[in-house]
């Protein structure tokens, strides 16, 4: 099982009535060059769709060559910045990275005591990419002792040798045996990062202590890229899953898309050519860019021909025109009875994965509805227009749902919209063109065979329904790196060429035919 998200909002014990941007806040040191503590902190809120503010704990002298001075303010600068956010601000969740003195790390530990904020990501910052030291020697106990207020803690390998009190691992195996004690002694997460280990690879992994001395450990691996823009990238990581653990269902979830997130902005980071030492990461590099078109308006250009081919269906020809045969129309509502109780799963599971309470809602609504759309269709459509057959799902339908059921399983809430869109949008699609068509030849919708059927197409709600998931499809996409949004596309793709399949089914395979035979051989009347 994973690890919970965090806390409910006891301060306000309003969880549900948080908005879709949460708001995070970062107590931490700063970089005048932008690439590491605050700076990179508030781009990385803002990268992944949250609301950033921002605690200065230290005012550091650096750049990409290193560090040159630090300032730590007095206390009382600190403790008037946290006042000043918490006496007006519902914080969704916490990042800490530089504290620099043990006074700072006590002061910000009582303030964690007194706020209880849903979601605490401790980055324990000691010592700088350049080798400088960010943290006084006599304040390691006490940033020891602000571990455990955290929900989740962010070390390199140097740092969980300092929290644990052993030398350094040297290897992957020792590094996570260092981490399990850890998250079994303070209680908390830990997401060792093993980005100071030799070798092509980087990994990361969360370690997880639950109840009865079990520990879920999740590795997140990733190949190690070779490149001079690795500075911040801590700061980066631990943001990144604070950013994202409010909008997850677990903690593994929002691990794993900081770390690929990460992952794009260190592969991007050389082409920013900041400073010629170790250079920044690219905190934009999967955000929009000016002009830069909508998902769903590239998912709809890459299925224009799926979408004309569409209404060159017989089917959906005779469908439109009133012709349709109504048993090659049963056999069409059985097959999307049995496709509609697959879908209602998949939909369910966008719900589970979804990031905010209002797309919960939606999937959950989405998935409810299908399954009494479901019910209806048995109960009346099959029972007024024949007998019931419990046909089985055709190779089409079992092929669509199948497809849908793969989105599902990669967890990916992006691509699990992706790929339950095009039901919405062909459908209203195709339906809107059908309505008009009748509307165009003046029949009234009671005196068309399929006239009710058709106005579900345009139906008000449904259409509404269709734009929602559009809009989420879009927002998803908005904070995904380009690769997860090379998968949405060809899950939307995939899943639209098995609409146009689904439509088509009666047809090519004359179902219709052998739906006749078993109406007759059930009911031995034709
Ligand atoms: N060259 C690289 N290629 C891919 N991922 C990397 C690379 N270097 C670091 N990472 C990743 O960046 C994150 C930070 O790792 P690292 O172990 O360097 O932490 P850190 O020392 O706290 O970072 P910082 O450089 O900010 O001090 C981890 O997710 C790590 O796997
Ligand atoms: C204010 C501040 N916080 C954290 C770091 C660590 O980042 P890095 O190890 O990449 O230099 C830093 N350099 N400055």
């Amino acid at each position: 099982m994973s690890a919970p998200t965090g806390r409910s909002d006891a301060r306000h014990g309003r969880p549900d009535a948080r908005p879709a941007r949460p708001r995070v806040l970062t107590i931490a040191g700063t970089d005048p060059t932008g690439g590491a503590g605050v700076a990179a902190d508030l781009k990385t809120f803002t990268a992944l769709g949250a609301y950033g503010m921002a605690v200065v704990t230290a005012v550091v002298a650096q750049n990409t060559h290193g560090v040159r001075s630090s300032h730590v303010p007095p206390l009382s600068v600190l403790r008037d910045q946290l006042a000043a956010v918490a006496d007006d601000v519902t914080i969704d969740a916490v990042k800490i990275g530089m504290v620099g003195t043990r006074e700072v790390a006590d002061e910000v530990a009582a303030w964690l005591d007194a706020e209880r904020p849903p979601l605490v990501v401790v980055d324990p910052v000691m010592v700088a990419t350049s080798g400088h030291r960010l943290l006084a020697p006599d304040a390691e106990d006490a940033v020891r002792r602000l571990v455990t207020h955290a929900d989740v803690v962010t070390p390199n390998l140097p740092e969980l040798a300092v929290l644990v009190g052993e030398p350094e691992a040297a290897t992957w195996p020792e590094a996570l045996a260092q981490a399990t004690s850890l998250a079994e002694h303070a209680r908390v997460a830990v997401l060792v990062k093993g980005g100071h280990l030799a070798g092509g690879r980087s990994p990361d992994a969360l370690v997880v202590a639950g109840p009865e001395g079990r520990v879920d450990v999740t590795e997140l691996d990733a190949p190690r890229i070779a490149t001079t823009a690795t500075h911040g990238t801590g700061c980066t990581l631990s943001a990144a899953v604070a950013a994202l653990a409010p909008r997850r269902p677990d903690l593994v979830e929002a691990a794993r898309d900081a770390k690929e997130w990460l992952h794009g902005a260190i592969a991007a980071g050389e082409a920013l050519r900041v400073g010629s030492g170790r250079g920044p990461v690219d905190h934009l590099h999967a955000a929009p860019g000016l002009g830069e078109r909508r998902f769903t308006a590239e998912a709809w250009d890459a299925i224009a021909d799926v979408r004309a081919a569409c209404d060159d269906l017989p089917f959906v020809r005779a469908l439109g025109d009133g012709s349709l045969d109504a048993d090659e129309f049963a056999a069409y509502v059985r097959q999307d009875a049995l496709y509609l109780a697959q879908y209602s799963t998949v939909l369910a599971r966008a719900a589970q994965l979804a990031p905010t309470l209002e797309e919960r809602a939606f999937f959950a609504r989405g998935a409810s509805s299908c399954l009494t759309i479901e019910a209806a269709l048995h109960e009346d459509w099959l029972a007024a227009h024949g007998p019931r057959l419990d046909v089985p799902p055709s190779p089409e339908t079992l092929a669509y749902t199948d497809a849908l059921h793969r989105a599902a399983a990669t967890g990916d809430y992006a691509v699990v919209v992706a790929a339950v869109l095009p039901c919405y949008s062909v459908y209203a699609d195709v339906g809107a063109r059908i309505a008009r068509r009748l509307g165009e030849c003046g029949t009234p919708e009671d005196a068309h065979p399929y006239g009710a059927w058709i106005a579900t197409y345009s139906d008000p709600v449904f259409l509404a329904a269709s734009d929602q998931a559009r809009a989420y499809a879009d927002r998803a996409a908005a904070y995904v790196s380009r690769a997860t949004r090379a998968r949405m596309l060809a899950a939307f793709v995939e899943a639209a060429r098995h609409e146009l399949a689904f439509f088509d089914q009666t047809s090519r395979r004359d179902l219709s035919a052998a739906t006749r035979e078993r109406v007759g051989s059930a009911s031995g009347q034709r």
